[in-house]
């Protein structure tokens, strides 16, 4: 049984990449690691769904319960490859998880109103879902200015031909994402949180030097 590692933060801040090479660094030095991604497009019911969603293809409107529903619900069309990756590797590296679908449903109704609804997502996806709780989540914060770059260097995405999907396009939602994460890691709701800054000085940190941080905090999680 490994332990679970979720990256975390708003769009194009780097968590696949991160995830990515984290994967490979943990299997260099003789762990055995996975990543899985979320939403899981064109593999499940509820990701075909959702990537029609962010492509702006869908004929009604789809509220932040319903959105939040349909992502919990991909996860949970998927929650026996999560059981079984857990059981056969050290380190089982979310990219995206839980925390997402609390950020950013929390951040498309009123700020009164947000808390309520990052905790009814919470115990929908670890209660009735039964969803693994990480061992550590890491939150990567990186400029606004710098993200925003970042996405437009993103490679072809396979539910949308735009440059900015529905939510990348909303730039006042994701300043209140951000802010969400910032009180999801503050009061340490789904597990323990570490945020990494992933630049400095205005440019991004080489990604090896943000993946050595975040196996440093790793190594300090308790067995
Ligand atoms: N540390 C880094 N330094 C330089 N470029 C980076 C770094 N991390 C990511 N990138 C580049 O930024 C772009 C977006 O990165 P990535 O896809 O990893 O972000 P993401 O957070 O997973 O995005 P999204 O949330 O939109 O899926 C990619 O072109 C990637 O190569
Ligand atoms: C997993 C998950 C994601 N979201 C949001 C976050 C992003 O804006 C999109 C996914 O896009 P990506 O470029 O593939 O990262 O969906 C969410 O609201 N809830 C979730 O659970």
């Amino acid at each position: 049984m490994g332990i679970i590692v979720a990256i975390e933060g708003a769009d194009g801040v780097g968590k696949n990449t991160t995830s990515r090479l984290l994967c490979e660094t943990l299997q260099a030095a003789g762990k055995t690691a996975t990543v899985i991604g979320f939403p899981r497009y064109g593999e499940t019911v509820a990701g075909v769904t959702i990537g029609r969603y962010l492509a702006g293809d869908m004929p009604v409107p789809v509220s932040p319960h319903a959105a939040a529903t349909l992502y919990a619900l991909d996860r949970f069309e998927w929650r026996d490859e999560i059981l079984k990756a857990v059981e056969a590797h050290d380190v089982l590296i979310f990219d995206r998880y839980v925390a997402s679908n609390m950020a950013y449903q929390g951040a498309r109704v009123p700020a009164g109103e947000s808390r309520a609804l990052m905790e009814w997502i919470l115990a929908l996806e670890t209660g009735q879902f039964a969803l693994p709780v990480p061992a550590l989540s890491i939150y990567l914060n990186t400029p606004w200015d710098l993200a925003r770059a970042l996405i437009l260097q993103k490679a072809e995405r396979s539910y949308t031909d735009k440059s900015f999907d529905a939510y990348e396009a909303d730039v006042a939602l994701q300043q209140r994402v951000r802010a969400n994460y910032a009180s999801i890691v503050e009061a340490g709701l789904l597990g323990p949180w570490r945020m990494v800054h992933a630049s400095t000085d205005g440019t991004m940190r080489p990604p090896a030097e943000i993946v050595g941080e975040i196996i440093s905090l790793l190594e300090a999680v308790p067995e």
